[in-house]
């Protein structure tokens, strides 16, 4: 079973951004979406989560056909089985870590996971608010919150740019970690192209194409 499967993908904004590019995501497997800047990397990862419809052409996933499947389905898929780990976190504010954490296990119906949480270095952040934190333990936050309800689909942009190196690696290793003991796949957009060689396939978005580079 492919776990996401996008064909002749087409989008335009003030300018068409790309045309006819296909994507196919297997269990367990990392793709990585390098490209200049505004050649279309984040509509394309927004169009493959379901956040944004495409132009013209399909994405299906677990295969079914996201524009056909009912709206209840489709939001099972989104609060279940879609991560998505974006620049803008989207924490709850006003809330504390734990906070934030509970929210998503407690829709997920999943666990919080210890281990996790000090692998990321917050385990000493949870009774704070959100807000006091660094954005680099925020976007750690945001990342645990994530694989907190344990989707099978990683929808993931420029997830280290806060972050020093070290902990850029860790986070990684997190990510390939994960996809391998829950079955789950990650798209990963970067400007990153060392970040990007760690996943199984490369992609470069380059005149409204989708070229295989590594
Ligand atoms: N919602 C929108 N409405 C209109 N134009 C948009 C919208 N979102 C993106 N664009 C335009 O589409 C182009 C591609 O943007 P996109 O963010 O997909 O590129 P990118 O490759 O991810 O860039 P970067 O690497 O700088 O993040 C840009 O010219 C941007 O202004």
């Amino acid at each position: 079973m492919n776990l996401l499967s996008a064909k002749n993908l087409s989008h335009t904004f003030d300018y068409e951004l790309f045309s006819n590019i296909s994507l196919d995501l297997q269990e367990g497997e990392s793709v990585a979406i390098i490209g200049v800047s505004g050649s279309g990397k984040s509509t394309l990862l927004n169009i493959l989560s379901t956040l944004l419809k495409p132009d013209r052409g399909s994405v299906e996933i677990f295969d079914e056909n996201v524009s056909t499947m009912s709206k209840k389905r489709l939001w099972e898929i989104k609060r279940d089985e879609i991560g998505l780990v974006f620049q803008s976190h989207y924490l709850f504010k006003g809330f504390t870590s734990l906070e934030n954490l509970e929210v998503a296990a407690i829709l997920s119906k999943q666990e919080i996971d210890e281990s996790l949480l000090k692998r990321l270095h917050i385990d000493n952040t949870l009774e704070q608010k959100v807000t006091e934190l660094s954005g680099g333990q925020q976007q750690r936050v945001s990342i645990a919150r994530v694989l907190t309800k344990k989707p099978r689909l990683l929808f993931v942009d420029e997830p280290t740019g806060n972050l020093d190196k070290t902990t850029a690696n860790e986070v990684m290793n997190i990510f390939f970690e994960y996809l391998q003991k829950y079955n789950a796949g990650m798209v990963l957009v970067t400007h990153d192209e060392e970040l990007a060689a760690r996943c199984d396939k490369v992609y470069k978005l380059l005149n409204k194409e989708l070229e295989r580079v590594n």
